[in-house]
């Protein structure tokens, strides 16, 4: 379908659609008011097909227009697979996303072909202190690996399609297994600041309010309709996991447990903790199950887990340990990433042997 219009409606256009981005810089004369003076000849052809948007313009206009996809397209997805498996000369098989304070599980990479996020065509950037933005694609332990040392975060004021969207791109670059690693608070009262809980579910809270990462139109290329995710959390990795901690010997650290992402920034009110508790869940954040959805929804093998950097308090108190704060999150993830490092590498060359 062809929709022409005038500048200014396209202009008009953003206000209803705010999921659209443009620089105002680059769109004058559009933003040059009051619209009487727009030039109305300048004619544009949107392309609608399913959820892609292309956006033409006529040659002799001056107006450069930036669009930022919300929900991408797979074409998108593939030219930016295609521009880090290019610019890197690999197609890497296991995806690496680190969490608050753990970019270091990027750093063990060797031989690094480094992206900063803002050279990657279409490539939202990290907003948040401790997630650096770059993308490193290398080998770790033999194995052709690729990390987010950066993730983005609902409340950065991403769409939940937008945080998970490099996913997307892992998958299309080759990658077959999803490492997701997370800071959370710990409400299960058995863990303790530094422990590490192995992912083995999760409490999608955003999605009981209706938001899911796989909204709008399902690209069958990705996945099915209405993926199941039962077992999403791929339990011999758990298992290997496990025996790797006890060889490490920080058995007593490792917990296996469910893990719920709220929208936050705000960390959690007592009554929520408690109410989260009740429903089972051991860790909170604010990350993680928005991408392993797309992952499971892309059939990769899917191992995950949260850093408890503090812990949460469910009873009332005037204490003010009690009151979580993200300087806290980024000193314990500090301390502790010695561990989760080894935990990682180790993993990754059990899986790279197996393969091998
Ligand atoms: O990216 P993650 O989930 O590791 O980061 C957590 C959640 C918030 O972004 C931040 C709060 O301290 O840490
Ligand atoms: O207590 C927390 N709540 C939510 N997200 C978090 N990330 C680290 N700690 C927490």
């Amino acid at each position: 379908m062809y929709l022409f219009c005038s500048l200014w409606e396209f202009h008009s256009s953003f206000h209803c659609l705010p999921s659209w981005r443009v620089d105002k810089k680059d769109l004058w004369p559009v933003n040059m008011y009051p619209p009487k003076f727009i030039a109305v000849h300048s004619y544009i052809v949107y392309t609608f097909i399913s959820s892609k948007i292309t956006l033409q313009y006529s040659p002799k206009q001056d107006v450069k227009l930036i669009l930022v996809f919300d929900r991408y397209p797979y074409e998108v997805i593939e030219e930016i697979a295609d521009f880090i498996t290019k610019g890197s000369g690999m197609r890497p098989k296991i995806g690496i996303i680190c969490g608050s304070g753990l970019g270091s599980l990027a750093d063990m990479i060797q031989d690094p072909k480094i992206f900063e996020y803002e050279k990657i065509p279409n490539f939202p950037v990290s907003t948040v202190e401790g997630h650096a933005g770059r993308l490193v694609v290398g080998t770790l332990e033999g194995a052709t690996v690729m990390a987010m040392q950066g993730r983005f975060h609902f409340y950065e004021g991403y769409p939940l399609a937008k945080c998970s969207m490099p996913v997307r791109v892992m998958k299309l670059c080759g990658v077959e297994y999803l490492f997701a690693t997370n800071a959370a608070g710990g409400i299960n009262p058995r863990f303790a600041v530094g422990d590490i809980m192995l992912m083995h579910d999760h409490v999608n809270m955003l999605g009981f309010a209706g938001n899911s990462p796989l909204q709008g139109p399902n690209d069958p290329r990705f996945g099915p309709r209405f993926p199941a995710l039962v077992n999403s959390y791929n339990k011999d990795l758990i298992n290997k996991a496990i025996e790797i901690a006890k060889a490490m010997g920080i058995e007593s650290n490792i917990h296996v447990g469910v893990y719920s992402c709220l929208g936050g920034p705000n960390y959690e009110t007592i009554a929520e903790l408690k109410a989260l508790r009740m429903m089972g869940v051991d860790a909170v954040g604010m990350s993680t199950v928005h991408e392993v959805i797309t992952a499971r929804h892309c059939d990769m093998k899917v191992f995950a887990f949260s850093l408890i950097t503090n812990k949460c308090a469910t009873e009332y108190s005037d204490k003010k340990d009690d009151e979580a704060n993200h300087d806290e999150v980024m000193a314990v993830a500090k301390n502790r990433q010695k561990a989760c490092c080894e935990l990682v590498s180790r993993l990754i060359r059990e899986i790279h042997l197996a393969s091998a």
